[in-house]
Order: C-alpha cells, then sequence, then structure tokens
C-alpha cells in the first residue's frame, strides 16, 4: 500500500530543514571542489552524465534526501504509475506516456486495449506512411513528392516536438538524414500561420494536424487558415493534411485527412513527444529510424529512474535537489540554460513541461498543500544569456539555481580555430567559468564588482547531442517533474489552471461580457 503523504508531514523534511547548510563559496573553492566534480555525479544513459557538485548539498543531506525518496516512496509510485494504476487523479486516468518508448512493468490493458501493443501500433503506421512518403507511393495531385511538412498544434502538440526537431534539424543535415524540413503553426495569431504558408512551398507541403483532444481554439482555427490558403491555391486540403489526435475526439471523425495516427487520454500533451503527437513529424523529417532512436535513449533513461539508490537514480536526485531549493532554501525559480544552440527551444518546452505539472495549490486529493510547489522556469541558450540576464543571476537579489547542458564536441562537425581555440572550446570554457563563478564568486573592496557566490547549478553533460542522447535528456526532465510530484503530493498530470481564461475569451467571441471584460475588449476591438 501507497502512503500518499504531503511533504510537511513528513520526518524526513523536518530533518533535512535542521540539517547544516552547505557554503558552496568554502566548499567549491581549492582541490575540495576539484574533489566534489569528481565525486558528485551520476551516469546516465547515451553518454550523459548528471553532475551536481555545485549545488548546496553534500554526503549529510544526500542521507537525508535519500530517506525523503524512500518516506514519499518515489520508486514506488514510479512503479505503480508503471502498472497502470490511476495516478492522475484529478482526472480519473492512467499515466502511459513510457509506454510509448517501452514497456518496464506488466501489460497496462485500458479500455480493453493493451496499451503498449497499441503505441507500437501507431509508431508502425507512422514509419509505413513516411516510407510511402518519401518513395512518392503517397504523393500530391500531380503525382510529386511532398518535400516539406508542417505541424499545426499548440501547447504539448507544439513545443516539445518543435523542441525536438530544431535539436535534431542540424544534426540531420550533417549525416543526410533530413527527408523532409519542418515548420511549425501554434499561436493563433494570423501573423503566425502567415509567415510559415509564406515561407512553405505549398504544392509540395503535408500538414499535421495535432490535437488530442480535436477542439483546441487555436489548432482548429489555423487548420482552417491551412485550409483556406491551399484553396486559394487551387489545391485539395484533404490530399495535403493528417491528422494526430486521440480516438475520441472530433477530429479523429473528420473525413478530410490522408491518414489519421492516434494517441490517448492516459498522455499528457506536455508529455506527448514520444507518441505520435512527435512521433508523426520527427518520423516524416528525419525517418522513423531517427525516431525511434529517441525513443530508445528515452526509454534507457526511463529504467534508470527505477533505481532505488538516490546516487545512481539521476532523475530522482535532481528532483530533491530542487524540492530542497523550493522548500528548505526558499529558492522560486530554476534557470534552464543548455550551451547548444539545438536547444534554442528546449527550455521553453520544459517550461510547459514543468509549470503545467508542478503549478499546483492543491494535493492529488484537492486538500490544500501549505507549502512551495513548483518553480518559475525560464532560461535561453548559453551564451546568448551571460549577455543578457546572467547579471541577475550573478549579482541580483534573487538566488536562481541553475540547470545547465553542455556537450563535447558540436553536431555539424563545422568549426575553426580561432586565435588558438575552436567555438566549441569557447562555448564549454564559458560554461565551466560560468559554474565556478557562479558557486564561488569574488570579492572586492569595491561593493559594485563583488560576487557573493553560493549560486546551486548543475550541469549534465555528454559528448554530443544525438537522437539517442536527446531521449535520454527529455526523459531525464519528465521523470524529474514527476519525482517532484510525488515529493509534493500533488498531481503532476492535470492543468485545470488553463480553463479558466479559455472560458472568458469565450463569452468575448461571443459578446457575452460585462464589467471589467466588456472594458477590455473594447480596448482591444474585439
Ligand atoms: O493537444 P490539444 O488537445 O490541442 O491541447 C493543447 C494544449 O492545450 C491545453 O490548453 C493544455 O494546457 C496543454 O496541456 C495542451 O497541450
Amino acid at each position: 500500500m501507497l502512503n500518499w503523504n504531503n511533504l510537511d508531514t513528513t520526518r524526513a523534511f523536518e530533518e533535512l530543514k535542521k540539517a547544516e547548510k552547505v557554503d558552496l563559496t568554502k566548499a567549491m573553492v581549492g582541490e575540495s571542489g576539484g574533489e566534489r566534480v569528481r565525486k558528485y555525479h551520476v551516469p546516465m544513459s547515451a553518454g550523459l552524465d548528471y553532475n551536481f557538485a555545485a549545488k548546496n548539498v553534500d554526503d549529510n543531506i544526500l542521507e537525508k534526501l535519500a530517506a525523503l525518496a524512500e518516506e514519499q516512496q518515489l520508486v514506488d509510485k514510479y512503479e505503480s504509475l508503471l502498472n497502470g494504476d490511476i495516478i492522475n487523479t484529478g482526472e480519473k486516468r492512467h499515466v502511459l506516456h513510457q509506454l510509448t518508448r517501452g514497456q518496464l512493468k506488466g501489460d497496462v490493458i485500458a479500455d480493453g486495449v493493451n496499451k503498449r501493443a497499441f503505441y507500437k501500433e501507431q509508431q508502425d503506421h507512422i514509419a509505413a506512411f513516411a516510407k510511402k512518403v518519401y518513395s512518392g507511393e503517397i504523393s500530391n495531385e500531380k503525382g510529386e513528392k511532398f518535400t516539406e511538412v508542417v505541424q499545426i498544434g499548440i501547447g504539448g502538440s507544439d513545443l516539445g516536438p518543435r523542441a525536438l526537431y530544431i535539436a535534431l534539424e542540424n544534426w540531420a543535415r550533417a549525416h543526410q538524414t533530413l527527408k523532409m524540413r519542418a515548420r511549425f503553426i501554434s499561436n493563433v495569431d494570423p501573423d503566425d500561420a502567415a509567415a510559415v504558408l509564406n515561407a512553405t512551398d505549398l504544392a509540395h507541403a503535408l500538414f499535421i494536424v495535432v490535437s488530442k483532444s480535436g477542439t483546441t481554439l487555436e489548432t482548429l482555427t489555423n487548420e482552417t487558415f491551412v485550409k483556406n490558403a491551399l484553396t486559394r491555391e487551387g489545391l485539395n486540403p484533404a490530399k495535403h493534411m493528417l491528422a494526430v489526435t486521440s480516438e475520441t475526439s472530433p477530429l479523429a471523425k473528420n473525413e478530410g485527412y490522408l491518414a489519421a495516427f492516434f494517441m490517448d487520454d492516459y498522455i499528457g500533451g506536455r508529455y506527448s513527444s514520444s507518441s505520435a503527437v512527435g512521433g508523426a513529424v520527427l518520423s516524416l523529417a528525419f525517418g522513423p529510424e531517427v525516431f525511434a532512436e529517441i525513443l530508445d535513449g528515452m526509454h534507457e533513461e526511463d529504467k534508470l529512474a527505477l533505481n532505488r539508490n538516490l546516487l545512481e537514480n539521476p532523475e530522482m536526485l535532481d528532483a530533491l535537489i530542487g524540492v530542497y531549493e523550493r522548500n528548505v532554501l526558499g529558492y522560486q525559480t530554476t534557470a534552464v540554460l543548455p550551451y547548444s544552440q539545438a536547444l534554442s527551444r528546449f527550455p521553453a518546452h520544459l517550461q510547459q513541461l514543468d509549470m503545467e505539472s508542478g503549478g499546483k495549490s492543491v494535493n492529488r486529493f484537492g486538500e490544500p498543500a501549505d507549502y512551495p510547489t513548483g518553480p518559475i522556469i525560464f532560461g535561453e541558450p548559453g551564451t546568448n544569456g551571460q549577455h543578457s540576464f546572467y547579471q541577475l543571476l550573478h549579482q541580483g537579489k534573487n538566488i536562481i539555481p541553475m540547470q545547465f547542458v553542455g556537450f563535447r564536441s558540436n553536431q555539424t562537425g563545422m568549426d575553426d580555430v580561432i586565435e588558438g581555440s575552436t567555438s566549441q572550446e569557447k562555448l564549454c570554457a564559458n560554461v565551466a567559468a560560468q559554474i565556478v563563478a557562479f558557486a564561488c564568486g569574488r570579492d572586492n573592496e569595491n561593493p559594485n564588482k563583488r560576487f557573493s557566490g553560493n549560486r546551486p547549478s548543475s550541469i549534465i553533460t555528454g559528448d554530443q547531442l544525438t537522437p539517442k542522447s536527446l531521449g535520454a535528456l527529455l526523459s531525464h526532465f519528465e521523470n524529474k517533474v514527476m519525482f517532484q510530484g510525488f515529493t509534493w503530493n500533488i498531481n503532476s498530470f492535470d492543468q485545470e489552471g488553463v480553463q479558466l481564461g479559455k472560458v472568458l475569451a469565450k463569452k468575448v467571441l461571443a459578446h457575452e461580457t460585462d464589467g471589467a471584460l466588456a472594458e477590455y475588449s473594447k480596448l482591444l476591438n474585439v
């Protein structure tokens, strides 16, 4: 039997609050700092490694975090999720996204269907479809091959797939496996769709309408927007459009598609990149084999997350250090800072993943959770961020824990030695320097030039951002967020907080407003 207890009722949390704090300005200097970097790391899959030397932890705090993991039964709860228990209490649903990349426990049967078999079948359908597109068996009305793909979707039906596509576009080019260029339309701002359509060769483009619910205003509007543009060009939309949705959604009943691929209600939008939501666009763009490698990386990392030893479970450790920062040290924000231009949209994806999952004020039974839960997430790739908001990270009044990501090699192989070092070396030198500058700080008689230090960060390192390491990275964060939710005893798998605004927007469009809503509507001419 699992205990679902609030964090502030646990003994381990009390112990953690009492434990002596670690001051990085002492711990990270000199040889003891070097020793921490060598000691405080956990291997991940796909050659990645999670290093937490520059976090405010030591053996004593790690021991207490391990006790918290046990008391909150984090791995047992993960196993229960994998076994198909109803973990999403708010919506009374299973949580099955890990099953899209492999099966770690017994068969999960839901609505009379073996869910692993269902997800695999969808992947196979997508792979078969992609091969027909490449061969020209599926072509446009003139019998010409499709060369581009455009995804229409928003939130989880956009951010993850888009972040993954951008992450691998240059890698795929360098490996001659960029089969079709992909673009994305998400915003209901007509200028978003217009910009993408203007840059797209419509006659040779496939459009994938992606909506789990099949009811999202932005996506349905953009679908019609695109259909109108195709019709104006004399093209038949039904010969250019695919759908990815759940079998019960209104989109599933629509005839106007070349093909439809399915996911279901047991996969939250922000966890859906490994389902058909990401599978269709990524398989078409890079080939199904590349998508399968992403899934492999995810599955390997999902497996690591089952390890009961905290120091061998990078997801659980990252999660609990985050809880320590949020609930003991009182830090409100986490910055995600990949030193990789390819990961430029990864922070945006993690914002949805983390903030829709952790942004809760009640526990999984709807009772108050009287302690801070999910942090504010933001981020940009380095080194760009260094020339923008790092000033506040170094000297501002808020301490913002940081999550760096860095790779030893770049993706394209194109690099030059300039002034004694390559660009990749300059990139890597900067991330190393930042970690130490944040942790150790620097004294100066001029207060304006003083760095107080003790600003914690971790780094995930790897050889190169490949489909497999990208998959491992994504699964790391998905599972980190899940473990944090278990620790806080919240439901990480619903998002009721997005509903109210949608309801009011409908009222505005139906002209059923009064008071402030009426005045704002006037102000915006709607
Ligand atoms: O895939 P859809 O059903 O169109 O949903 C798209 C998005 O919209 C909602 O507002 C939710 O906040 C997101 O979690 C979801 O990913």
